[in-house]
């Protein structure tokens, strides 16, 4: 691991003499003397996300038990009063619900990155753990992504700035996702992990060719055609933040991976119809996956 603290790409910040990071409701009293910020959060190695608060705060505990740190079994929600996110420590990661989509996991996004930065956090490593639509592989699959697609079915990320179509390429680091599956990945897991392209959409719906929406304008045969042109890509699974998530972090340079479990293979269907219990059992495979890693990247 390289040790340098995020370099941001925004020249105001150093003039900005505080900085409330709202939707966490962090607040950053001075920004030349951020040794409060430092001595809560300067130890963070890991920074995990994912869609819902329930998840995060069952990764918390999950994390905590995996790196045997002292009793963690009821963490506290540090961003409880800000009411848009929830997020948890143990030791050196963090575990932060960033909502469904683009829009909502970039405000969040936004604000961890400074969050860090104001912490001096030496390399930190971002990860999304979450769910997604499969294409081609059985459900509870877990897929790490290599590249990003967006709804366009382009490896970037676009997005309008001052009134102009912005685009980024969206890549993740080589290296974590290489770490992820030489250390995360075992043999006797009772799923399969691979790593493949993804596909990170605007819209759960139309964004995705599903024809249950409140709207479809496009035949079941368009669906297959794009959905198999998809796969013709490598994409193996579908889900609504990896080119946002990949294009920012590698706009900054930060090291991230995105690690997800297919709940519907989307080659036979729409509809998600997996259990709750199911989904829960589900969605603590990437758990297994990146515990492992995590692990094994602290104890170098
Ligand atoms: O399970 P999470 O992490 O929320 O991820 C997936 O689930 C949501 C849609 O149901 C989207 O956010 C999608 O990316
Ligand atoms: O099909 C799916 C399932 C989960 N999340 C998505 O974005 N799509």
């Amino acid at each position: 691991m390289s040790n340098s603290v995020p370099e941001l790409l925004n020249p105001n910040l150093k003039a900005m003499p505080s900085d409330y990071l709202y939707h966490l409701d962090i607040n950053v009293a001075n920004t030349n003397d951020t040794s409060d910020i430092q001595q809560r959060f300067g130890d963070v190695k890991v920074v995990c996300m994912g869609g819902t608060g329930s998840r995060m705060r069952a990764l918390a505990v999950y994390l905590s038990e995996v790196l045997g740190l002292p009793d963690s079994s009821d963490p506290e929600d540090l961003c409880a009063r800000g009411h848009r996110y929830a997020m948890y420590k143990v030791g050196p990661v963090l575990c932060c619900s960033h909502g469904v989509g683009s829009s909502t996991f970039s405000v969040v996004l936004h604000e961890l990155l400074k969050l860090v930065k104001y912490a001096g956090c030496q390399d930190p490593i971002f990860l999304r753990i979450g769910t997604c639509g499969g294409l081609g592989v059985p459900p509870g699959t877990v897929v790490v992504t290599k590249d990003a697609f967006n709804g366009l079915l382009r490896n970037e990320h676009e997005i309008a700035i001052l009134g102009q179509r912005v685009v980024r390429p969206a890549k993740f680091s080589e290296e974590v996702i290489k770490d992820i599956m030489a250390y995360g990945v075992e043999a006797k897991d009772s799923f399969q992990t691979v790593s493949g392209n993804t596909m990170g959409t605007d819209c759960f719906y139309e964004g995705q060719g599903r024809t249950d929406g409140a709207i479809c304008e496009y035949s079941d045969e368009d669906k297959m055609t794009f959905l198999k042109k998809c796969h013709s890509l490598g994409i193996l699974n579908i889900e609504m933040e990896a080119s946002m998530f990949a294009s920012v972090t590698q706009k900054v340079g930060v090291k991230a991976g995105d690690v997800c479990v297919t709940i519907i293979n989307r080659l036979n269907g729409d509809q998600v119809t997996i259990t709750m219990d199911q989904k829960h059992e589900f969605e603590k495979r990437p758990f297994l996956v990146v515990g492992r890693y995590i692990k094994k990247l602290l104890l170098h």
